[in-house]
């Protein structure tokens, strides 16, 4: 048996038994790659043989097995699945164990029953795998040196396999630059009938179902783009694919039945011209292809801070001056999706956020089976299942960076009859969930999570709710949501109380979908049991995306910029008040309500900011908004303090202490304390800072440099696109000097 060190030195023989694309790739890919010093070819064919060695694909061709094995440090079966027991009888004989074997085939419970036919067992220096790659061409002349690179590879090993021969067959794909991967014989083998086996069956089964229809000619034809794209596979091997389709029959039978029973739901759509069903079933399909093509292409749909690390250069200086409308309010765009998605009827939204974040709600919601069309340019389309018609996902919900999707499905969740699960990134995964889980306990929710309070969050179905009074610990609309989203459905009243005033656009959106909510005072009210009706719904611009541009006008020399069509809730407007008590120049013109919400212009022009005391009671008003205002009070004439912001240790990173490293690192005096932080203003350099995948802070640093004194390096920005997709764009409009690289592995 082969030992760890040998896995450093090339292997001295490799066999190939079967010489086609898939043996022969592999041999090709060995000898590029130095793996190897002889590569033994056997085929029944001599024809082959010959053309193996004439294409340098062997060294030597050996048309007898036993001859061929002997000796070999590997054995690669590549030849038709259906041969695997003959062609392991013929060369047991001269497997004595100093040879590992492996294969190529595409089921794998049949090959391992092979092996245990003619062993007795599954020999441990036996690795089954399966390489996913190929092509529609077959032979040994279609062999090519990089088929593999960057494709998976499937090992399925078993409990006795030997782990130094797992290691030589894993190190010789993953060296010619395959991803290995390793899985059970049970699940390869159901993976790939959906995956794999089943599209080449409908394909075979479309072109021959056409093929003999009468005017044939006719349809072939004119068959191009879509039949082309569809059935290209169907020029695949018909003997191989013959094997393949008797090795895993009964995964195959169970993907056609389940695929059958689809075809049947999207044939009565259409004959009912059930239009929403028919969207139902395709705009899911999409956003599901789009979904699959981004991963596999390695973009994730969700940035996340394990990627590539994108990195904003803001440079010294540059102007702020025009007028630009910054995307929709991401707080508005979440609850347009759960209320619309809860409500009978269709809800259509318009400004809608299409940032990472509330497209991982709307994701959710898909998958909750409600069909959702859009987002295109803004415009969503929600067809409501109604407040009982959600269906069980099936998996878990992936809710990326965003704190507010989970916490606020988590109440909403907690009613429904099944099960679910709610995941997120890094940075999610790492903020606290108990200030949900405790009320939600409290109304008889089941709702797990870690130990020390982080997601995932298991949320068992079927608990009936009931209402409660929740006094609220902490100034949180995201709390206070959660209470009243599972209010809905608890019996009785449910109400909350706040310590301060938090956003209120979860009360003003329930009664914009006709359902009753009461405030008084600072207490929120409403009775379970009723329902929403579908209704239109325009989102603001968000003032906290604003905000960045607020600042930006604020501490630049001749700055005059006007902000359209920001929402100015009441709840929200902390920012404009922090910046005017600091001595800022912001108008609020051509005030106006839209759909239950207030919106304005804000014109902002450039003024000479002083330090504040900023008042406690401002800041539940601005909580996303201090990274920036940080940047402000670094421009201001003396000391800025800010007390009773505690809950910014617990957002998308610790904001106190990501702010005040990146601002000590430009040279500014800036002292964290355990629930705010003390700036002195003042002149400032340039330098690198680490924004942690915090979106608010990449972007308070780019606003930073119009006034440093040498450029800013911002590292880790790629998630400024879950709350502001098109800042870079944004900045540059309004005369930022900004410049966006990828560079490398994220270190998060
Ligand atoms: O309800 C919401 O939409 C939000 C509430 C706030 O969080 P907290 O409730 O944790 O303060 C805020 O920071 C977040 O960006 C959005
Ligand atoms: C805190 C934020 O969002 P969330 O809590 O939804 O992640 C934010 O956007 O600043």
């Amino acid at each position: 048996m082969l030992k760890d060190a040998s896995l450093v030195q090339p292997m001295n023989r490799v066999t190939i038994v079967g010489l086609g694309l898939i043996g022969g790739s592999f041999a090709l890919g060995l000898k590029a790659h130095g793996l190897c010093n002889e590569i033994v070819g056997c085929s029944r064919s001599q024809s082959t043989l010959d053309k193996g060695l004439q294409l340098g694909v062997i060294d030597r061709a050996e048309p007898d097995i036993l001859k061929a094995v002997a000796g070999a440090d590997l054995v690669m079966l590549a030849a038709p699945i259906g041969s695997t027991e003959t062609l392991l009888r013929a060369m047991a004989p001269a497997l004595d164990g100093s040879a590992v074997v492996t294969d190529a085939g595409s089921v794998k419970g049949n090959v391992v029953a092979a092996a245990k036919a003619v062993f007795g067992k599954v020999p441990n220096w036996f690795v089954p795998g399966h390489p996913i790659a190929g092509s529609e061409r077959s032979g040994v002349e279609a062999a090519k040196v990089d088929l593999y690179q960057n494709h998976k590879v499937i090992l399925t090993p078993l409990p006795d396999t030997d782990p130094d021969a797992l290691n030589l067959v894993q190190h010789a794909w993953s060296g010619i630059g395959a991803e290995v991967l390793t899985m059970s014989v049970e699940q390869h083998d159901s993976v790939l009938a959906a995956t794999s086996h089943l599209p080449h069956l409908l394909a075979f089964s479309l072109v021959d179902t056409l093929a003999k229809e009468d005017e044939n000619q006719e349809i072939f034809r004119y068959a191009a783009g879509g039949f082309r794209d569809f059935t290209r596979i169907a020029s695949s091997d018909p003997t191989m694919w013959h094997d393949i389709f008797i090795a895993n029959q009964q995964s195959i039978l169970d993907v056609i039945g389940h695929f059958s029973r689809g075809l049947e739901v999207f044939k009565a759509a259409v004959e009912q011209q059930d239009s929403q069903a028919m969207l139902g079933i395709m705009t899911r399909a999409k956003v599901a292809r789009d979904h699959f093509t981004k991963m596999l292409a390695k973009r994730a749909y969700s940035k996340t801070m394990t990627e590539k690390n994108v990195v904003f250069t803001a440079h010294r200086g540059g102007e702020v001056k025009g007028s630009i409308r910054v995307p929709g309010d991401k707080s508005i765009s979440h609850r347009s999706i759960m209320m619309g998605s809860l409500a009978d009827g269709v809800t259509e939204v318009f400004g809608f956020l299409e940032g990472e974040d509330s497209l991982a709600t709307l994701q959710s919601f898909r998958d909750l089976g409600v069909t959702i069309e859009g987002p295109n340019n803004g415009h969503v389309k929600v067809y409501g299942v109604g407040i009982h018609g959600l269906l069980p996902p099936h998996g878990p919900l992936y809710l990326g960076n965003s704190g507010t999707s989970m916490r606020l499905l988590a109440g909403l969740l907690s009613a429904q009859k099944f099960d679910v699960e709610l995941t997120g990134d890094e940075s999610l995964s790492r903020r606290p969930m108990g200030r949900v889980t405790k009320p939600l306990a409290m109304m008889g929710a089941k709702v797990d999570c870690r130990e020390d309070g982080t997601p995932p969050l298991k949320i068992k179905g079927g608990q009936p709710l009931k209402g409660i009074h929740y006094d609220m610990p902490m100034a949180s609309a995201q709390v206070k949501s959660c209470v009243l989203l599972a209010g809905l459905y608890a019996e009785g009243v449910t109400s909350v109380t706040e310590p301060a005033p938090t956003r209120d656009h979860t009360e003003r959106m329930l009664r914009g979908f006709g359902y009753p909510v009461t405030t008084e005072g600072n207490k929120i009210t409403l009775v379970g049991g009723g329902s929403l009706k579908g209704t239109t719904i325009d989102v603001p611009a968000d003032i906290s995306s604003a905000a960045f541009f607020m600042v930006a006008a604020s501490i630049t020399p001749g700055a005059d910029l006007t902000l359209q069509h920001v929402g100015i809730n009441p709840t929200r407007v902390g920012v404009i008040n922090i910046l005017n008590a600091m001595g800022g120049n912001l108008e609020v013109l051509n005030r106006r309500e839209v759909g239950g919400e207030p919106v304005a212009d804000i014109r902002i022009q450039h003024a000479k900011l002083k330090g504040i005391h900023i008042p406690e009671d401002q800041v539940p008003l601005a909580i996303d908004e201090f990274p920036v205002l940080f940047v402000a009070a670094a421009c201001a004439e003396g000391t800025t303090v800010l007390t009773g912001a505690e809950e910014l240790r617990v957002k998308e990173s610790d904001r106190i202490q990501v702010m005040a490293d990146g601002l000590q690192a430009l040279g500014v005096k800036a002292d964290p304390t355990p629930d705010g932080i003390v700036i002195e203003g003042g002149a400032y350099g340039g330098g690198t800072v680490e924004s942690h995948g915090d979106h608010r802070i990449a972007m308070s640093f780019a606003v930073a440099a119009l006034r440093a004194g040498g450029n800013i390096t911002i590292n880790n920005c790629a998630n400024v696109a879950t709350s502001f997709p098109n800042f870079v764009e944004l900045s540059r409009k309004v005369g930022m000097k900004l410049d966006v690289a990828e560079v490398g592995e994220s270190n998060g």
